[in-house]
């Protein structure tokens, strides 16, 4: 099956949502974060559907909304709420492909003893990996890759997000053995129009298909 894809990133703050924006808008996928942390602001899937164009029944509803924009374990402790991360299963997407975003980097931990990638290993997904292209990215990249390919998870690419940085990309797939997808330019002003032209420009739909 060739129908869910995880995007994850090398921290918080990466692009990962406007990333999955874009990504959505360009395979025709529903979406879903299954976790938000965070509702004063635009939650994820808000400005996914604005950013990515999409219908509001593209947008699978998420299992936890937490007030708090902090590691969820933390922001679902100061809400009360227990994260049971047994009722963390993949939802039936219909024809559609699905494109499910985590929350900050790979470790960051939902219960006192769950990580996100542990979700990950579960769902036996292949992840999209969102990286900057700013200094700091090369090592944040590889120790992301590292944790992943230790746990079995199959890594569809590198998605780089900002300024071109040509050394920077290439020591992280050289050396890390991973599939250069694109380079989403940062966009001032970042619209809709502009993020979906760009992210046609950027990437090939193709390469988000996989066996
Ligand atoms: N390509 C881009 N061009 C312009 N601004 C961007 C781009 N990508 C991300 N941003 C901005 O950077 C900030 C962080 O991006 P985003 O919310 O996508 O990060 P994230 O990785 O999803 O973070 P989180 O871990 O909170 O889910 C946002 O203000 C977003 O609008
Ligand atoms: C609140 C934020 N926007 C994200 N949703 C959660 C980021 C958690 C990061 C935890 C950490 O790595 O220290
Ligand atoms: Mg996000």
């Amino acid at each position: 099956m060739n129908k869910r894809i995880v995007v994850t990133g090398t921290d918080t703050g990466v692009g990962k949502t406007v990333f999955s924006a874009g990504l959505a808008g360009l395979l025709g996928a529903n979406y879903w974060k299954p976790v938000q942390a965070g509702l004063e602001q635009e939650t994820d899937s808000e400005c996914v559907r604005r950013l990515g164009g999409l219908s509001s029944d593209r947008i699978v509803p998420e299992l936890y909304r937490l007030r708090t924009p902090a590691s969820p374990h933390y922001s679902a402790e100061i809400d009360g709420v227990r994260i049971d991360t047994e009722t963390l299963r993949l939802p039936d997407s219909g024809e559609r492909q699905l494109v499910i975003e985590g929350a900050g980097g790979l470790m960051v931990p939902l219960t006192a003893r769950t990580l996100y990638i542990d979700i990950f290993e579960r769902w036996q997904l292949p992840v999209v990996l969102c990286a900057k292209t700013e200094l700091g990215t090369i090592n944040h990249s590889l120790l992301s890759i590292e944790a992943l390919r230790k746990r079995q998870i199959r890594i569809l690419g590198i998605a780089f997000v900002g300024e071109r940085n040509a050394e920077t990309e290439s020591a992280v797939c050289e050396i890390g053995r991973v599939r250069w997808l694109g380079r989403l330019p940062w966009l001032v002003p970042l619209t809709d129009d502009r993020l979906q032209a760009a992210f046609k420009d950027a990437f090939v739909s193709s390469d988000f298909l996989y066996l």
